[in-house]
């Protein structure tokens, strides 16, 4: 598996405080990275650093398959773009002279290919409106421009859909899903509004107080939150006997309980129960989702 970042035991430290503590995650080529967490749990100290914002206290990452101290790092990070806090645009300069700015610190040879840059990110009609006067879905689309006048394939994005109305919510989800699908850029979000990034990403690394709780994909976590029954019955062997004749999937969870898949008919189910002098305390429907699943993960839940 070839990965675009890959972390190991990075930590950050400021005096007693660890901002980041032995996190070691994978971002795979390709993947739309969900980095979740909530405000404080390091998430913009990572993306900080990768940038070379800011140096770790112990650990190591690398980019492409480059370790952060190896000479030549330079040449990954130039693959890669990024929008760390706030995005960097002059606010006095129209969408095409931030572009312009840009190349000229990248020493870019000439200014071919602003403007397919400014339609991708749909700021192709923009003319001489200064950013300034710009949405902050607009800026913020701007911002992502910027990062990407360097033609990298590996973009990070800290916190992209902060503040913005549903709207520009939409605009960036679809030009993210299309940098990764049609460009083939491989992306890093960080976010903390869970429903959005639930639309969007491949693969989740959740941070809490600095560590890394859990990496998984969207597939995996899809199937950990399929939607079932919680049952709570007298006697799980029972219950699983009935279940077993009927062919319906389930998962023990303990002497008492158990997840149950499928379609079936709760009146049936109780009265076969019965038949096997088994109890039924409760049904409880679950299907919990991203949020779902990070509020078990965090609490503790069984996800394992
Ligand atoms: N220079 C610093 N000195 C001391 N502590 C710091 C410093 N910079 C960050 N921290 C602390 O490190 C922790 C992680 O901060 P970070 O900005 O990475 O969190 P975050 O997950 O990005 O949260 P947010 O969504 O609020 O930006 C916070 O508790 C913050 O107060």
């Amino acid at each position: 598996m070839e990965f675009v970042l890959s972390t190991e035991n990075l930590t950050k430290q400021y005096r007693d405080f660890k901002a980041l503590d032995r996190l070691s995650m994978h971002v795979e080529k390709g993947a739309i990275y969900g980095f979740v967490g909530r405000n404080g749990a390091g998430k913009t100290t990572l993306i900080r650093i990768i940038c070379a914002l800011q140096r770790p206290t112990s650990g190591a990452y690398a980019l492409y398959g480059r370790t952060h101290t190896e000479k030549d790092i330079a040449l990954s990070r130039r693959r890669m773009g990024a929008i760390v806090e706030t995005p960097s645009i002059y606010l006095d300069l129209t969408a095409e002279e931030n572009l312009r700015a840009q190349y000229r610190v990248l020493g870019r040879p000439s200014f071919e290919g602003i403007g397919a840059l400014l339609e991708l990110v749909g700021l192709g009609g923009t003319g001489k409106k200064k950013a300034r006067n710009f949405s902050l879905g607009m800026r913020q689309r701007l911002g992502i421009a910027v990062a990407l006048a360097g033609d990298p394939d590996f973009l990070v994005l800290d916190e992209p859909v902060n503040g913005l109305d549903p709207q520009g919510i939409v605009e960036i989800r679809e030009l993210i899903l299309k940098l990764n699908r049609e460009h083939q850029i491989t992306v890093l979000i960080s976010s903390h509004i869970l429903d959005e990034l639930s639309r969007l990403a491949t693969h989740y690394g959740f941070i809490d107080s600095g560590r890394l709780v859990k990496e998984i994909s969207a597939k995996e976590l899809e199937a950990a939150c399929r939607k079932r029954m919680h049952l709570e019955v007298s006697d799980v062997r029972a219950l699983a006997r009935v279940l077993d004749g009927r062919n319906i999937e389930y998962t023990v969870i303990s002497d008492h309980e158990a997840d149950v898949f499928g379609q079936w008919n709760v009146t049936e189910m109780t009265m076969a129960l019965a038949k096997e002098s088994c109890d039924v305390k409760t049904i409880t429907e679950r299907d919990e989702g991203l949020e779902g699943y990070y509020i078990n993960l965090l609490g503790g839940g069984r996800h394992e």
